[in-house]
């Protein structure tokens, strides 16, 4: 008899959302190396996803696939369809840079600019033109701040470098440059790895308030943190997606031995 972990599934609400993001059959090749293969997904909005399994099976990968970043990477190759709403988003028209807009990313390790904590979340809606005067402009930072759970600890110090603020507050700074520009889905690859217990617990909590507005997607190799922040969860498994459902099913009743290995600690 496996003996499952003891982890706290937190499942607020049992409200189903619309699918924002469906991926279909999508597979990706670095060279000669298919890396994912035939992953196809409905990810809710307005709800956070978690994306788990060992180590090199294929989790950034397929994130990056939703924004576009692997065509960044020059020997990655993508096949098949990610729809969000009701666009191709690989269609060649599609404006990527728009894009990236629309799909946020919050990495690893917190990387804001060498500029100011003002400059950090200015930049995007001022590139973007989202702002029409320094007045929107300013509102739009505090905003963003505020919903990123930072504006108490820098109002007054908004001209300070970003880079001079503690990793769990850059990690929130951030977060607010990807809400600034008014996202609909934010990835998140591992966004608390860099980080102590009480930063990340500040953040598990700014994922959760962040779920009401936005489809959050979330790539972790803690099972605490996913059982503690998705109500999704996609579990893969040497670029395959093996099983994904409720995060409490996955964690308490996996369908596929090789999700019940994992979750119980058996490798990975
Ligand atoms: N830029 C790249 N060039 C070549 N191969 C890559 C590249 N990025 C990832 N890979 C390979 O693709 C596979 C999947 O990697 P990926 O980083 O997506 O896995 P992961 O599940 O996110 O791993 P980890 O949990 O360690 O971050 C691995 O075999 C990896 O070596």
């Amino acid at each position: 008899m496996l003996k499952m972990p003891n982890l706290e599934v937190h499942q607020p609400d049992a409200v189903k959302h619309d699918t924002k993001v469906s991926a279909q059959d999508v597979n990706v090749y670095y060279g000669e190396k298919h890396a994912l293969q035939n992953v196809s997904v409905n990810i809710p909005d307005r709800s956070v996803m978690a994306f788990i399994g060992p180590s090199g099976c294929g989790k950034s990968t397929f994130l990056r696939c939703i924004n576009r970043m692997n065509d960044t990477i020059p020997i990655a190759k993508v096949t098949g369809k990610i729809i969000i709403d009701n666009q191709d988003i690989y269609d060649p028209s599609l404006d990527v840079v728009q894009l990236r807009a629309r799909v946020g990313m919050v990495f690893q390790k917190p990387n804001p600019f060498p500029k100011s904590i003002y400059e950090n979340v200015a930049y995007g809606p001022r590139i973007h033109g989202l702002s029409h005067s320094k007045a929107d402009l300013d509102e739009i930072v505090g905003a963003s701040l505020e919903k990123a759970g930072l504006w108490k600890e820098v109002k007054d110090r908004l001209n300070d470098p970003g880079t001079g603020l503690s990793g769990g507050q850059q990690q929130r700074l951030c977060i607010a440059r990807a809400i600034a520009v008014n996202p609909e889905v934010i990835l998140m690859d591992e966004p608390c790895s860099a980080l102590d217990p009480i930063a990340t617990a500040k953040i598990e909590e700014l994922i959760d308030e962040l779920r009401q507005n936005y489809c959050i997607i979330i790539v972790t190799h803690s099972m605490q943190q996913a059982a503690r922040v998705s109500q999704r969860t996609a579990f893969f498994h040497l670029g395959t997606l093996v099983e994904e459902g409720d995060t409490t099913d996955i964690f308490t009743n996996p369908k596929d031995q090789r999700t019940q290995d994992y979750i119980t600690g058996r490798f990975g």
